[in-house]
C-alpha cells in the first residue's frame, strides 16, 4: 500500500509543474481557437436599404432592395425585400390632374415606412424612374409631362427617405439595365459566365439586349452599351422599340382596322361573342397611332371579336416593317440586330401572358404553341369566362391578341426559330427578385457593381478556424513531446523505487 503510494508521488505526471503547464496548454488553446471564432464570425447582419418606384405604362410599382451593410460589392447580396404595386393607372394618365400622380403613390410610400426600419429611413436613397408612358407623355406635351414630374417629385420630397429624383429612363438604360438585373441576380457577372439577355415586354415598349460575339458596336453603335463589371468587359446590344409595349400594339392593331372609321370592327384577336363600344378619341390617343386616326371619325365604334389566331397574326403582322434594312441584319422597323446568342430570360408581360396561356415551357415545339394559341383565341368569349371567373375581364379579353403577339414579335421581329426558342425561358422571378429594369438601375446609381473584380479573403470563415484548431493542437502535441524528459517510463511494470 505504501509501496503504491510512493509510486504516485514519484509519477511524474503529477508532479505540480506539469499538471500546471497542461492547464495553462489546454487553456492556451481553446483561448486561441475562441478569438479565432470569434474574430472571423460574420458580424451580425446590419442592413441597408433602397428604393426604386418603376412608373410604367400601365402602373407604378415600388422595390425595396436590402444588403448586408458590411460587405457591399459582393455578387448577388443585394436582394428584393418587398414590393407593392401602386392602385390605379400609370402616372402618365394624371397629365390633366398631375396632383392625383403624388397622391397615389401615397399607400406604396407607407408600406415602405413600415418595411424599412426607422433608423435606416434618412439614408435609404428612393429613385423614380419613369418608362414608355411618360417618353410618350414627353413626345405628345412635354408640358404635362413636366407637370406630373413636379407632382410625383413633391409627393416623394415629403417622404422620410433621401429622394434622388424622377426622370425618364432611356429606352437603352431600360433595356441595359434589365439585362443587368437579370445576370447579376444569376451570379452571372461576378463569376465571368455566359451571360443570359433580356426580353422585357412593357404595355408601351419592348427591349432585347444580348451579348453576341457577332456584335462589337461598330455596326449601329447607338445600339451599342459597353460595362466593365467585376472585372469583365461586356458590349452590349440593346434596343427599345417605343410603342411595341403589348397595349400600344394593341392600339396600333385597332388603328390599322379602324383607318376607314367603320362602325363596327371585326377583330380577329378577340374571342367569338366578345363585343365592346370603344371611343376613336380614346383610342387614337397616343404618338403611337395618331397620325393614322380616320378624319373625319364616328365618335365610337363596335369592337366585336371573330377569334382566329391566323388572321389575328396577319393584322400584327401590319404593325412591322420586315423590308427596310440599311444594315448587314434586321430585326424589324430597320433596325439593325445582330445574330441571337446565348439564353434569353422573357419578363414582365412576356411572362404574364405566357404563363396564363400554359406556354412557358419553351421545349414546346413552335408549332404546338401556335396550336394551342389558336385553341384558345378559339374558344368563344362566354366560356372563357366561365372558365375563368377570377381574372379580370381586361387581361382575359386580351389574352388572344397578346399570345398571337408574343410569337410574332418573338419569331417574325427577333428571328427567334424552332432552334433557338427553347433557349428563351420565360420567367418572373429570379430567387425571389423581380426581374426588371429597377434592380440593374439601382445598383448603377449606388455603385454596387466595382469594374474590376473585389479581392477575396484567402480563406472562407470555416477554412480559417479548421486551420486555427489544427495548429492549436500541433502546438499541444508539440508541448506534451517537450516534456518527455520528464515523462513516466513506458513500462507495464509498476517502477519499484
Ligand atoms: N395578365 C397580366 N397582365 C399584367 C399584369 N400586370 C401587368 N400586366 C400587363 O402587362 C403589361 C406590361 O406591364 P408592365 O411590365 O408593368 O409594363 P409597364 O411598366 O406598365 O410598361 P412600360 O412603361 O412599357 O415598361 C401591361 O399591358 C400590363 O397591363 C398581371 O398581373 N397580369
Amino acid at each position: 500500500m505504501s509501496a503504491q503510494r510512493e509510486m504516485k508521488e514519484k509519477n511524474p505526471w503529477h508532479t505540480p509543474a506539469t499538471i500546471i503547464i497542461t492547464v495553462i496548454g489546454v487553456i492556451a488553446i481553446v483561448a486561441l481557437v475562441t478569438v479565432a471564432v470569434l474574430q472571423n464570425k460574420p458580424l451580425p447582419k446590419k442592413y441597408k436599404y433602397g428604393i426604386v418606384l418603376d412608373a410604367g405604362s400601365s402602373h407604378t410599382a415600388l422595390y425595396i432592395y436590402g444588403w448586408p451593410a458590411e460587405k457591399v460589392n459582393d455578387t448577388g447580396r443585394v436582394v428584393q425585400v418587398h414590393s407593392c404595386k401602386v392602385k390605379g393607372p400609370g402616372i402618365s394618365s394624371y397629365a390633366s390632374a398631375p396632383l392625383n400622380a403624388g397622391e397615389s403613390l401615397k399607400v406604396c410610400m407607407l408600406e415602405a415606412k413600415d418595411q424599412v426600419p426607422s433608423k435606416r429611413h434618412q439614408e435609404t436613397p428612393l429613385y423614380l424612374g419613369a418608362t414608355a408612358g411618360m417618353r410618350l407623355l414627353n413626345i405628345e406635351n412635354s408640358t404635362a409631362s413636366d407637370g406630373v414630374f413636379q407632382a410625383v417629385s413633391q409627393a416623394l420630397q415629403t417622404s422620410p427617405f433621401s429622394f434622388q429624383g424622377a426622370r425618364i429612363i432611356s429606352g437603352q438604360e431600360e433595356g441595359a439595365f434589365g439585362w443587368v438585373t437579370v445576370n447579376y441576380l444569376d451570379d452571372r457577372l461576378k463569376q465571368g459566365l455566359e451571360t443570359t439577355g433580356a426580353l422585357d415586354l412593357g404595355g408601351a415598349s419592348t427591349q432585347i439586349s444580348f451579348v453576341s460575339d457577332n456584335y462589337d458596336g461598330s455596326e449601329s453603335p447607338k445600339n451599342s452599351v459597353t460595362f466593365r463589371l467585376y472585372g469583365n468587359d461586356y458590349n452590349l446590344y440593346t434596343h427599345s422599340f417605343l410603342c411595341y409595349g403589348k397595349d400600344q400594339v394593341l392600339r396600333m392593331t385597332l388603328a390599322h382596322q379602324t383607318q376607314s372609321g367603320p362602325a363596327t370592327v371585326l377583330d380577329p384577336c378577340f374571342h367569338r361573342g366578345y363585343t365592346a363600344i370603344k371611343n376613336y378619341t380614346v383610342l387614337y390617343d397616343t404618338p403611337c397611332v395618331s397620325d393614322r386616326k380616320p378624319q373625319p371619325a364616328p365618335a365610337s365604334f363596335n369592337h366585336t371579336g371573330t377569334g382566329d389566331f391566323q388572321e389575328c397574326q396577319r393584322v400584327v403582322r401590319n404593325v412591322f416593317n420586315f423590308t427596310d434594312c440599311k444594315y448587314s441584319r434586321c430585326s424589324f422597323n430597320g433596325v439593325f440586330q445582330p445574330s441571337l446568342q446565348g439564353p434569353f430570360g422573357a419578363f414582365s408581360a412576356y411572362y404574364f401572358v405566357m404563363n396564363f396561356l400554359n406556354l412557358t415551357d419553351t421545349s414546346t415545339p413552335l408549332e404546338d404553341v401556335k396550336k394551342k394559341i389558336t385553341n384558345y383565341c378559339a374558344t368563344p368569349w362566354e366560356q372563357i369566362k366561365e372558365q375563368y371567373p377570377h381574372i379580370k375581364q381586361k387581361y382575359l379579353a386580351e389574352y388572344c391578341f397578346s399570345g398571337t403577339y408574343i410569337i410574332t414579335l418573338l419569331t417574325e421581329g427577333y428571328n427567334f426559330t424552332s432552334e433557338n426558342y427553347p433557349n428563351i425561358k420565360f420567367i418572373k422571378k429570379i430567387k425571389d427578385s423581380d426581374a426588371g429594369w429597377t434592380l440593374g438601375y439601382m445598383l448603377n446609381l449606388t455603385n454596387m457593381i466595382p469594374a474590376e473584380a473585389p479581392d477575396k479573403p484567402p480563406l472562407p470563415h470555416g477554412g480559417y478556424v479548421s486551420i486555427v484548431t489544427i495548429i492549436a493542437i500541433l502546438l499541444f502535441v508539440l508541448i506534451i513531446f517537450s516534456l518527455r524528459p520528464i515523462w513516466p517510463r513506458c513500462s507495464k511494470r509498476p517502477q519499484i523505487i
